[in-house]
C-alpha cells in the first residue's frame, strides 16, 4: 500500500506583537485549540507550537506570544529577530491600541521588513477569520521558502536563543 509522507520539515518563527490585552493570546489559543480559558496578561514570553502542511511539505509553525505591557517592551522586542512573520494585533474598541500598531511597527522595520501587510479583521471569542489570518501569513511566508530552515528537534532554549530557529519531529 502507497503511503504518502511529508518530504521534509520547516522550521516558521511567528511573532505575535501589538498592546496589552487586545487579544494576542486569545488569537493564539484559538489558532492552537488550546482550551485554556483563562485571561491572565503575558508576564514575559511564551511560545506554542503548530505544524501545517502546505504541499508535501511540512511547516513547524513556533509562534511566540509576546507580552504588550510597557514594562516587557524591550524583551518583547528581542524576540522579533529572526521571525518571518508577524501578527500585529489591535483591539477594535479602543483607538489607542490601534495607534500603536505603528510603535510596534517601528520595531519590526528596523529589523528590514518592508510594508504590504494583510489584513484581517479576527474575533478570538467567535473564532472569526483566526484561521484564514494564519493560512495567509504561512504561505505567504512559504511562497518565499528559501528563507525557511530545516527544523531538526524540539527544543526551544528560552536563555540563549530567543527564538532561535531549531525544532520538529513531533
Ligand atoms: N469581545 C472580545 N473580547 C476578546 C477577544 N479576544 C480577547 N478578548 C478579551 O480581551 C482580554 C485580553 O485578552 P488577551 O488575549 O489576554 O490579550 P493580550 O493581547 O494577550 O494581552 P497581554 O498578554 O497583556 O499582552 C480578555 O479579557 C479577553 O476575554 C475577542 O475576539 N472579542
Amino acid at each position: 500500500m502507497a503511503h504518502s509522507y511529508p518530504l521534509k520539515c520547516l522550521l516558521v518563527k511567528l511573532v505575535m506583537a501589538g498592546d496589552s490585552s487586545v487579544g494576542k493570546t486569545s488569537i493564539l489559543r484559538r489558532y492552537v485549540d488550546d482550551p485554556d480559558p483563562s485571561f491572565i496578561a503575558t508576564i514575559g514570553i511564551d511560545f506554542k507550537i503548530k505544524t501545517v502542511t502546505i504541499d508535501e511539505t511540512m511547516l513547524k509553525l513556533q509562534i511566540w506570544d509576546t507580552a504588550g505591557q510597557e514594562r516587557f517592551h524591550t524583551l518583547s522586542v528581542s524576540y522579533f529577530r529572526g521571525a518571518q512573520g508577524f501578527v500585529l494585533v489591535y483591539d477594535i474598541t479602543n483607538s489607542d491600541s490601534f495607534k500603536n500598531i505603528e510603535y510596534w511597527m517601528k520595531d519590526i522595520l528596523k529589523l528590514a521588513w518592508e510594508y504590504g501587510i494583510p489584513f484581517f479583521e479576527t474575533s478570538a471569542k467567535t473564532n472569526i477569520n483566526i484561521d484564514q489570518a494564519f493560512s495567509t501569513l504561512v504561505e505567504t511566508i512559504y511562497s518565499k521558502k528559501a528563507s525557511l530552515q530545516l527544523a531538526t528537534d524540539d527544543t526551544v532554549n528560552l536563555r540563549e536563543s530567543k527564538g532561535k530557529d531549531s525544532c520538529c519531529n513531533t
